[in-house]
């Protein structure tokens, strides 16, 4: 079975409230790292029917902050699959909605696996581009799996 890309979409917006920032006004990254990794799943869920688990996060550079009363817009989508993994692209950005300034915050690929009851791998449906951006995430895709799984056996 194979699947489009843009059936696994998934938008969130959240606002950054004051229980979620540092004592200069910026939100604390784990929390973001937490958002990330929820949309994440949800993706992944929504490609493969499935329960997942993450298996790992590429490295999460932040370039730039969400201050309080931002709203962070956060998407997802499903890149490229393996046999049992799933590839997960998550954007995030800030909204000043006051001043009407959108920023990006952080780029992130996630690997999360489908599992069954016992938590063994289970295999996806494939995965295929449509857009012109998709087919980039997706051509690019096998190239991160070579270098992440060479980065998890020097461990
Ligand atoms: C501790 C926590 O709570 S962390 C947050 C939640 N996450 C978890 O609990 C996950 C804990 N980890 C696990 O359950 C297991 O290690 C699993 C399910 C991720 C992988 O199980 P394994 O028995 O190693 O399975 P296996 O070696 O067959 O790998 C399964 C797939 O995961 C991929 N994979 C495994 N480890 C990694 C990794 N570190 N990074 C990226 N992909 C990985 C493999 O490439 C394989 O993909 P493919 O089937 O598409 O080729």
């Amino acid at each position: 079975m194979k699947k489009p890309i843009a059936e696994s979409r998934t938008v969130q917006s959240r606002l950054v409230l004051p229980a979620n920032t540092n004592h200069i006004g910026t939100i604390f990254g784990g929390n973001v790292l937490a958002y990330i990794d929820e949309i994440g799943a949800i993706a992944a869920m929504k490609h493969s029917e499935s329960t997942v688990v993450t298996a790992s996060i590429d490295s999460v550079n932040f370039v730039s902050s969400a201050k309080t009363g931002d709203v962070l817009n956060l998407e997802a989508i499903v890149t490229y699959t393996g046999t049992t993994s799933m590839e997960v692209y998550v954007r995030v950005s800030a909204h000043n909605l006051l001043e009407n300034r959108e920023q990006l915050t952080t780029e992130s690929f996630l690997t999360m696996v489908a599992v069954d009851e016992e938590g063994h791998p289970k295999p996806v449906p494939k995965v295929y581009p449509e857009t012109p951006e998709e087919i980039r995430l997706h051509e690019t895709a096998p190239a991160r799996k070579k270098h992440r799984i060479r980065k998890a056996k020097l461990r």
